[in-house]
């Protein structure tokens, strides 16, 4: 993979394309398949090495995977209580989720294991799953009194708990239900907004008693999870860097088909939307669980926009391509509450801020957020993705709006969520 890109300002979006599937919903489909009884098909898996990080996990655990024509997965499942010690340290490569979910997955199995991952991951703030995890009985070891990777687990009898999260985060969310269904009763987690709740959807799918509430969810364990049909639907995270591409490009007009529309993930819709953006969604349905539809997008001019609250976790992981279209947008745009966003891969304040800075955009840094005055002129430049997927290919979004060329560094990265982003980011473009 091309390390260097540069890219040519210009070039109107038209006509149709898809993107590959949900990475959220893709390592689910492989964990929930995994613990299921019987055999799991999974349509349209993402293979993002993100995706393919979490599909090695459960090799090197005994779970047969088969590759078939078609884009379809096989995964033979082993019950919940048929995984093996794994014989080497677990490899989670760039992926937070990965580390997050096995660490709750795997703190109620009868074997130890080691979870690892690169130098982005292992700087990744891990306390967050591993206290509460502890509070249910597990046994965990980790650097920094169990802040930083690798981390070691001891399984043991769990215990179910309630957890007051402080942050609203699916991770967390998550590797607390997979342990809870080890635990002896039931395990609730209350978050103060809430989070993408795709684990609770294909805990469902599969037959485990999970029930929301308004301001979290229980998970009651007991019910063994059976083997289903998934279907994954295009990933709204990475159809986030072709809406804003077409609104931003005049005369463009966009077609993204068969993208997941869930509404704990659709906050870059309302917020595009907020700023003037013409998007339609077409041809609502729903697909195992999830909502699905065809997105189409037309050039817009777009407006500054105030961000924060409930929405922030809707669309954690479209800041860096919002605070690309708040550049092209007429005012200020201003994100508050979204500290997260500097516990990512990278810190995606600084890394967005400098990025664009460097491009000639008006940005300032706050501690929980940025703010953006729309309407300077990008000049060409260098700039780098900075080893983070998300900011090489929202680097990429502000080059069509340049006043030339531009080169992005360290891309390599962008296939840990969108394996085939350049091809296609050629492709939909006329030029
Ligand atoms: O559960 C998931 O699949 C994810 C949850 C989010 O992280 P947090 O739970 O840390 O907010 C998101 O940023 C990440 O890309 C995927
Ligand atoms: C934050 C992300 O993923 P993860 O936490 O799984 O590394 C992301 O994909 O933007």
């Amino acid at each position: 993979m091309r390390d260097l890109q540069v890219i040519r300002p210009g070039g109107r979006l038209r006509g149709e394309i898809q993107v590959p599937g949900d990475k959220s919903i893709s390592h689910r489909a492989v964990m929930l398949g995994a613990l299921g009884k019987g055999e799991t098909v999974v349509r349209g898996l993402l293979r993002g090495e993100d995706n393919l990080a979490t599909l090695e996990a459960f090799r090197g655990m005994g779970v047969e995977v088969l590759d078939e024509p078609g884009d379809v997965l096989r995964i033979r499942g082993r019950g919940l209580n048929g995984l093996q010690e794994p014989q080497d340290v677990i490899d989670c490569g760039n992926s937070g989720t990965t580390m997050r979910l096995m660490t709750g997955l795997l703190a109620g199995q009868r074997f130890f294991s080691v979870l690892t991952g690169d130098r982005f991951l292992r700087k990744r703030p891990m306390k967050r799953v591993v206290v509460p995890l502890t509070g249910m009985g597990a046994r965990i070891l980790g650097r920094a009194g169990g802040e930083f990777a690798p981390l070691a687990l001891k399984g043991s009898p769990l215990t179910g708990i309630t957890h007051q999260s402080a942050v609203a985060s699916a991770q967390v969310k998550s590797a607390l239900m997979l342990a809870g269904l080890y635990a002896d009763g039931p395990t609730t987690i209350r978050e103060p907004h809430v989070s993408r709740d795709h684990s609770e959807r294909m805990l469902r799918w599969f037959g485990a008693d999970v029930r929301p509430f308004d301001g979290g969810v229980t998970l009651y364990p007991g019910r063994a999870l059976q083997g289903r049909e998934v279907t994954v639907p295009g990933d709204i995270s990475s159809a986030a860097f072709f809406m804003v591409a077409a609104l931003i490009v005049p005369g463009s007009e966009l077609i993204i088909r068969q993208v997941g529309v869930n509404p704990t993930r659709s906050g870059i819709i309302d917020i595009l939307r907020a700023m003037g953006g013409q998007i339609e969604l077409l041809d609502q349905r729903e697909c195992s669980g999830e909502p699905v539809a065809d997105i189409l997008v037309r050039a817009s001019d777009l407006k500054g926009v105030e961000i924060g609250g409930a929405l922030v976790p809707r669309a954690i992981d479209e800041f860096p391509v919002i605070s690309v279209a708040a550049c092209f947008a007429e005012g200020r745009t201003v994100i508050r509450d979204a500290r997260e966003l500097r516990v990512k891969e990278t810190d995606r304040i600084a890394s967005m801020c400098s990025q664009l800075e460097a491009l000639g955009a008006q940005v300032e840094a706050r501690d929980d957020g940025m703010v953006i005055d729309g309407g300077s002129e990008l000049g060409a430049a260098q700039v780098s993705a900075l080893g983070d997927h998300r900011i090489g290919m929202s680097m990429a979004v502000a080059a069509l709006r340049a006043r030339g060329s531009v080169t992005i560094s360290e891309t390599a990265c962008t296939a840990t969520s969108f394996p085939g982003f350049w091809e296609l980011f050629d492709a939909s473009r006329e030029v």
